[in-house]
């Protein structure tokens, strides 16, 4: 057979918010963006590029004839207009060259190594080398012990640890095995032990992968709901500001003409007036703040694939997450067997074994490994046993086993029980006990019936993963409800909810009803989180607004959410959320700050703009700046630099406390509305002062 050999795989490295390397590219491209089709994307910086054009085209007017006013003023203007458009830029070019930088380092994942295309879907069968790139959905390849996998897909046949750290991080080996909810493999990671028959789940082009870096690089082409909202207020804003603007110059020439006053308004006085007003400070950093939102998503290990996810995770109130795989460790395994009275252990663990032969599942695999451990309960010919198997589903929640007129059933304690009702038997009281003791200590108990007759019962052990219940601790002071929801009987869950400390949980849960309580709290208004793992979570996770899957999980699950959690972390919700409303809050502060900026140079400008014409505006002169003209350079000046002084905060966002929303608002409020009017005081006053001690203007 042909040597294929395993290329090293790459890991994703960390960035920091400014990395020096990407200073230099990031000017670069804020040059290339000076191009109307790039500027058009924001209409505010649109109005400020058109003004920048305006005003050099005043300055070569004044240069070769009559000029509007002095040329250097003219100039200084537009050099300071241009800049803003530049450092709008720059904020943009920054917030993608890290996202380029995290697509880049994904797409080194990308694999070029041969796969193991296998002719039939079976181990031990002869397979043909393929490139990746050849591969479509249905075909089976064999992956051994070193091998890259080709592309995601699910394993049909085998268990193996797979190092998944080129993904996640994380350098501790996961297992991979066909059945259940730990069955999807993603292309980029490498088996380390054994050997997997993996079904390929996707076309060339749309692996897991492939949507990462889709999605990084087009964080800023989709605006999201909020996004465009925004953006409609900043372009009415534009407008009225346009429209007073544009109406003052006749007003002037009218003043002068008319009415005998001073000398008219220049255009390019109005020019810096109309971007002094319009909010520049939002309207440059806007892209920069929802580029450097979906940065920070991956950043922290979650692969949003849509930007409207990462909005509402803002805003979410209730979270649903499904108990086993997601706040458990989910790897369920059998423990112990319990006989019902009148029955021996090795009569139980026999039935057991029976119904759990062909069981695919880690519970099924789980119950035959432990009766040959504990009975040497050997593994028999299924083929000889003339049976037909009946497979676990959500659904039904049993699984078994067909042989002729016998009929070997095991599942959740309350089907079990109406599946031998109906043969006109119960549950004897020792057996109810057997199966609520389990419970009660978390595990998930599993009846087994022979015919009509209880077997026994056994005991599936699960672990509450680590750390949750500070966690949901944290959630509850965010105001977020938490719900686990579970395929699982009542005290069981009980015990687990409690142990994992959630608010509420609902048990006996079939996929319809996960996806019902979803609508109900939606109806009620609410903004819902769904975190779950399995194929049983799909329906609800695609009904959630903001649905994250596990990256152990199922291709299901993941195929059904909008967001993958690479390192499998149930509490992975509350960076999500804070993420979101750090998102949300960046943005309105910004707004505020931009909004209010315009007080303090309404007071600069107005009276500098209009003196001339109208001496007696001098009164409205509260800033006592030095002239004018220095007055208005200030201005805009100011106006340019704070969008370079804000570019951290729009990148980093706004830092994000847990307390109540009115709280947050009240101390945004006073910090950036208070703040935005009274800085820009300070900072013309100054720019004024050094102006003027320069002899600059
Ligand atoms: N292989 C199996 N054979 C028979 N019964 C099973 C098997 N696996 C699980 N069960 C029973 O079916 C119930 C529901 O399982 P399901 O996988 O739908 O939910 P779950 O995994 O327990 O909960 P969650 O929704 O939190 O993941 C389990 O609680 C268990 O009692
Ligand atoms: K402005
Ligand atoms: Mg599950």
């Amino acid at each position: 057979m042909p040597e294929i050999k395993a290329t090293p795989v790459v890991s994703r490295k960390s960035l920091t918010l400014f990395d020096t390397a990407m200073i230099g590219p990031a000017i670069v491209d804020a040059f290339k963006k000076l191009t109307p089709r790039a500027q058009w994307r924001s209409p505010v910086m649109f109005v400020v590029y058109v003004g920048s054009i305006i005003t050099t085209l005043l300055f070569i007017q004044s240069l070769i004839g009559q000029g509007e006013a002095n040329s250097g003023f003219i100039a200084a203007i537009s050099i300071w207009l241009w800049f803003t458009v530049l450092f709008a830029n720059f904020a943009e070019s920054l917030a993608e060259g890290r996202s380029k930088a995290q697509a880049a380092s994904l797409r080194a994942l990308k694999q070029t190594v041969l796969a193991k295309k296998l002719a039939t879907p079976k181990h031990g069968t002869t397979w043909l080398p393929a490139s990746p790139a050849d591969l479509r959905k249905g075909d089976t390849v064999l992956v051994e012990a070193g091998d890259v996998i080709p592309v995601d897909g699910e394993v049909i046949e085998g268990v193996a640890s797979v190092d998944e750290s080129a993904i996640t991080g994380e350098s501790a080996p996961v297992i991979r095995e066909s059945g259940g909810d730990f069955s999807s493999v993603t292309g980029g990671t490498r088996v380390l032990s054994d050997w997997l028959v993996v079904r390929i789940a996707v076309n060339p082009g749309e692996a897991f992968i492939d949507r990462m870096i889709a999605m990084v690089e087009g964080a800023k082409r989709q605006k999201t709901p909020n996004e465009i909202a925004l953006t409609i207020l900043l372009v009415a804003l534009t407008i009225i500001f346009l429209i007073v603007t544009v109406t003052l110059l006749p007003f002037s020439l009218y003043s002068v003409q008319v009415a005998g006053a001073g000398t008219p308004i220049t255009i390019t006085v109005l020019i810096a007036l109309l971007v002094c007003l319009i909010p520049t400070t939002i309207g440059g950093l806007l892209s920069a703040i929802g580029v450097a939102g979906m940065s920070r998503m991956m950043q922290a290990n979650v692969i949003a694939t849509s930007g409207r996810a990462v909005e509402a995770a803002g805003d979410v109130d209730v979270l649903l997450l499904d108990k086993t795989g997601t706040i458990t460790l989910g790897n369920r395994q059998a423990s112990e067997f319990y006989p019902a009275p009148g029955i021996t252990q090795i009569q139980l663990a026999d039935v057991a074994q029976l119904a759990s032969l062909a069981d695919e599942t880690p519970e099924g695999r789980s119950i035959v490994i432990l009766a040959k451990q504990q009975y040497n309960i050997r593994e028999r010919d299924i083929a000889a046993l003339n049976a037909h198997f009946v497979h676990f589903s959500a659904q039904t929640r049993m699984s078994g086993v067909d042989m002729g007129e016998r009929v070997i059933r095991k599942g959740a304690a309350d089907t079990v029980k109406k599946h031998i009702e109906l043969l006109g038997r119960s549950f004897l009281i020792e057996v109810s006990n057997t199966v609520d003791d389990i419970s009660r200590r978390g595990s998930t108990p599993l009846v087994v019936v022979d015919d009509g007759r209880v077997m026994g019962v056994v005991e599936l052990k699960d672990i509450v993963k680590g750390g949750i219940k500070e966690r949901f601790a944290e959630l509850r002071r965010m105001g977020i409800k938490t719900v686990m929801i579970t395929g699982d009987n009542k005290l069981t869950a009980a015990a687990i909810a409690a142990e994992a400390g959630v608010d509420d949980f609902l048990a006996e849960a079939t996929p319809e009803q996960k996806l019902k309580l979803i609508r109900e709290y939606q109806s009620q208004g609410r903004l819902v989180a769904m975190t779950g793992d399995g194929t049983n979570d799909a329906p609800a996770l695609a009904q959630a607004d903001v649905a994250v899957a596990m990256n152990s999980g199922t291709q299901a699950a993941k195929e059904a959410g909008n967001m993958v959690d690479l390192d499998s972390n149930p509490t992975k919700l509350l960076e999500i959320v804070e993420i979101g409303k750090q998102m949300l809050m960046t943005r309105g502060s910004l707004t505020t700050f931009s909004i209010a900026n315009d007080v303090a140079k309404y007071f600069a400008i107005i009276p500098a703009a209009f003196v001339t014409t109208y001496p007696q505006l001098k009164a409205l002169d509260i800033m006592q700046l030095s002239s004018p003209s220095s007055a208005i350079m200030s201005a805009v000046i100011f106006n340019a630099l704070i969008i370079v002084v804000l570019i951290p905060l729009a990148l980093k966002g706004v830092k994000y406390r847990a307390v109540g929303a009115a709280a947050l608002l009240r101390r945004n409020m006073l910090i950036y509305g208070l703040g935005g009017i009274l800085v820009p005081f300070v900072g013309i006053k100054l720019i004024d002062m050094i102006l003027t001690v320069f002899g600059l203007i």
